[in-house]
């Protein structure tokens, strides 16, 4: 039986012994994500965003003493009590993953059909001839030209954009039912960017698939997501649509975020620029809100108590301060507000822009 839910991950901490005690990569983690619906995890570096998702696939990184508590069920099944063997069965086939640098997901020495074959033969029940149409199908699909005669080609025969497209070929080859994309564009450039953002959302659509969009980036967010959640110092701090986070940020952090974030256009990069103060490592050894030692709004509650997550709505922050409150006390929430309006636009608009780009099917050169 199919759940309607095909992601629930209820508390969900990851915690990594070190020489400096335990660190909460992820401490408390919870949301949904529903059949067909994109997500976008927004959050400075060492928020948790990658710890998350690769806690979902059950890798771990190797050296290292890890302990994972929570849940997380996909329709229905914990992913976090099934072993090795079931979770290999569950990555590539129900879950695809795809990386920011493709030369670590693909084999450098074996050409790429041959790895989207292997795929294709571990995890369906295509024979060999088989798996070698759909390889090229895949390529087809993906926007690889030539794609029959590309599968003999070696990853580093194509340029990044064309191997980005190839780890995105891989990661769907199974049809999977969730794509993970971890910064998947970050180091592209701003064109080829926007193509293969593009591809993505399309292939989403065609394909009923989830996706979890990992990055930095509100550009990024705006162009493919449905909802997005900012998450910091292993928390998530803020969810809601995508339009009425970056309309409306309820949490000084995410408010931040988008001051700080010079233009929403997918087609410029814009990493985030740093708040000013330094993003906590995990330790839990403080009260209080994490963020309050960064945020100008910070009260004393703020520093002695853990604010409570407004539970129940759409979208929602975990903070003691009121969203209007903060409106008004801060001349540049109300610039932002305005300017945010256009960059709501601008996300539909950006989308429309991904998407068109992507039927008329553009290639970078090599
Ligand atoms: N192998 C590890 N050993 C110890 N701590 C770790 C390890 N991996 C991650 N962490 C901790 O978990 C936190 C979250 O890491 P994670 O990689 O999820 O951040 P991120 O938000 O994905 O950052 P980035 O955007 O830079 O990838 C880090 O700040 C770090 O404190």
């Amino acid at each position: 039986m199919t759940s309607a839910r095909l992601l629930e991950v209820d508390e969900l901490s990851v915690v990594f012994s070190t020489a400096r005690g335990e660190v909460y990569g992820v401490d408390g983690v919870s949301f949904t994500l529903d059949h067909g619906e994109t997500l976008g995890v927004v959050g400075e570096s060492g928020s948790g965003k990658s710890v998350t998702a690769t806690s979902l696939i059950g890798v771990r990184p190797p050296l290292t003493r890890v302990r994972t508590s929570g849940s997380a069920r996909l329709e229905g099944r914990e992913l976090l009590d099934m072993s090795e063997a079931e979770l290999r069965g569950i990555r590539g086939a129900e879950i695809g993953y795809v990386f920011q640098d493709p030369m670590t997901a693909l084999d450098p020495s074996i050409p790429v059909g041959n790895q989207i074959v292997e795929t294709l033969l571990v995890h369906t029940g295509l024979d060999k001839a088989g798996a070698q149409r759909r390889a090229v199908e895949l390529l087809d699909m993906v926007g690889i030209p030539n794609a029959a005669a590309s599968t003999r080609n070696l990853p580093d025969q194509f340029s990044g954009g064309m191997r980005q497209r190839i780890l995105v070929a891989l990661a769907i080859s199974c049809r999977p039912k969730l794509l993970i994309a971890d910064e998947a564009t970050t180091a592209l450039d701003p064109t080829v960017q926007t193509q293969i953002l593009a591809l993505l959302r399309s292939l989403c659509r065609e394909l009923s698939m989830a996706m979890i969009m990992i990055t930095h980036d509100f550009g990024v967010v705006a162009a493919t997501c449905d909802r997005v959640q900012v998450m910091y110092a292993g928390r998530i701090v803020e969810r809601g649509s995508v339009a009425d986070v970056l309309t409306g940020p309820r949490h000084p952090y995410t408010a931040g975020l988008l001051r700080l974030a010079p233009r929403l256009e997918i087609n410029h990069h814009h990493r985030l620029r740093p708040i000013p103060g330094r993003a906590p490592t995990a330790i839990r050894n403080e009260p209080g809100c994490r963020f309050s030692p960064r945020c100008e709004f910070a009260d004393d509650r703020c520093h002695r108590e853990e604010p409570p997550w407004s539970d129940g709505l759409t979208h929602a922050s975990a903070c003691w301060r009121n969203p209007a409150e903060l409106a008004s006390r801060d001349g540049g929430q109300a610039e932002l507000a305005s300017r945010d309006g256009g960059q709501a636009e601008l996300a539909s608009r950006d989308r429309g822009q991904a998407e068109s780009t992507m039927l008329d099917r553009d290639r970078e050169p090599r």
